[in-house]
């Protein structure tokens, strides 16, 4: 049977703005209050994706969340008309109103963990949407999420939906991007490589200073049990602290792994050469251990560059490439490195740059875009096949964007009742073009 790895990545929504909401997040931080192009920002993220639909791999897109939020705002005592609900929040609470309109569910790579039948003793595709519990304006998606999961991977043969983890620090779960499966072959079990931030229930375990762990041991731990994963094709290793706080706030910001490919950052871990035996010892197969070194690219310019915030893919004819942004491009060390990466005998054969900058300025790349979901041709047949990418697709989701979608948007906007009206008339279209249902709250 064939074997797959799709890509489902998050269309982007129509409040897409800049409200500087994820501290330890630099571009977040630092594009704080800048207009932003939501039609834009949509089109860039559908370009990528039909890009890779061309290049041959099963491509599909997740829904994007209703925004603003108008019941979390309720429920935080705002009452009223859904336009006085948030024009009361704007006046009074205004950093409310933004985190309750983030667009921040186009990242999906922080959608939920995803483990392939062949690792899991079911032999079902399990998915947990991540709690997200660290930032505010993400904690309000996971339920959400597990709707739109299951109405994108609607058979219980094949596929199991757990509920997100307990809403509590000491479970800080932020799904797919601190989640990393190795394997010879994506139909073959694999090893899951989970990477946490903190050890929440150990004092003395090493931290970062500065900035938030999201994610931590006990909440890896959590996913894997729920995944009926074995405890030998599993390894827990922790990220490296002192890169956290110069702005790695996921471990996809620093490795990216593929098959049996990890391309790492050299500062990415602790106790990265036992960890990487532990490994080897686990695949029982050949690993490439891809690293870069400090010299050849600075942790800063692999924060601002996003080279490994890229997407590892195996193309049809077997060969890997890399999806990077236009970004890696324009910073000089990482487009040099990049050059040369594809010449020193790894499986790694071609670059592919996408421009995804509107993304990008609120800190998400290329893979935060996506959440993978490795699959049998049978898995594949069983999703929904309104969420997949083809010509037909592209044609109405770009028409759907020009329709609903703002050029431009400011914080400020964010208070304009129209915004409501527009977004929900959007994605109740939306879900009539991807046939999912009813999976927010306004339709319900
Ligand atoms: N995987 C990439 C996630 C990026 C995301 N940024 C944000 O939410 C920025 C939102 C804002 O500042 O408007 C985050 O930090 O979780």
């Amino acid at each position: 049977m064939k074997q797959f790895e799709a890509n489902f990545d998050g269309l982007v929504g129509p409040t897409h703005n800049y409200a500087g909401l994820s501290f330890g997040n630099v571009a977040s931080y630092s594009n704080a209050a800048q207009a932003s192009n939501p039609k834009g920002a949509a089109k860039q993220g559908l370009q990528k994706a039909k890009a890779l639909a061309d290049l041959g791999m099963v491509q599909g897109v997740l829904a994007p969340q209703e925004r603003p939020d108008l019941y979390t705002l309720r429920r935080i005592g705002f009452n009223g008309t859904d336009a006085e609900v948030v024009q009361k929040a704007a006046k009074q609470a205004p950093t409310l109103l933004n985190a309750c309109c983030s667009a921040s569910s186009m990242w999906t790579a922080n959608a939920a963990t995803v483990s392939p039948s062949a690792d899991t003793r079911d032999g079902k595709v399990h998915f947990t949407p991540a709690n997200l519990v660290d930032k505010l304006h993400r904690s309000i998606e996971p339920l959400t999420t597990g709707n739109i999961l299951k109405a994108t991977f609607n058979n219980d043969r094949h596929f199991k939906h757990h509920l997100h983890l307990p809403e509590h620090a000491n479970f800080g779960d932020e799904g797919a991007a601190n989640h990393t499966r190795l394997c010879s072959d994506y139909g073959k079990a694999g090893v899951e490589l989970f990477v946490y931030g903190q050890s929440a229930t150990n004092p003395n375990a090493p931290k970062p200073a500065k900035y938030p762990a999201r994610q931590t041991l006990e909440a890896s731990q959590a996913v894997a049990r729920l995944h009926q994963l074995e405890d030998e094709s599993c390894v827990f290793m922790q990220q490296n602290p002192a890169v956290i706080d110069q702005g790695v706030f996921h471990n996809d910001v620093i490795s990216v792994g593929n098959q049996n490919v990890l391309f790492y950052h050299e500062q990415a871990f602790l106790d990265t050469e036992a960890k990487f035996a532990e490994i080897r010892r686990k695949m029982n197969a050949e690993v490439h251990f891809v690293k870069v070194s400090t010299e050849q690219v600075s942790i800063d310019d692999a924060v601002k560059s996003y080279l490994f915030n890229t997407q590892i893919i195996t193309l049809p004819n077997g060969e890997m490439a890399i999806i990077a942004p236009t970004d890696c491009q324009e910073n000089p060390a990482v487009f040099a490195y990049l050059n040369e990466l594809t010449t020193l005998g790894t499986p790694i054969k071609q670059v592919k740059y996408f421009d995804v900058k509107q993304s990008m300025q609120n800190g998400g790349g290329p893979a935060c875009l996506r959440l993978r979901v490795a699959m049998n041709e049978q898995e594949v047949a069983a999703v929904n096949q309104h969420t997949l990418m083809n010509d037909v697709l592209f044609g109405r989701l770009n028409t759907w964007v020009d329709k609903h979608y703002r050029d431009t948007l400011t914080v400020a906007d964010l208070a304009d009742p129209q915004l409501i009206i527009e977004s929900r008339t959007a994605l109740d279209e939306l879900t009539q073009i991807l046939k999912l249902g009813s999976v927010y709250q306004f339709q319900k």
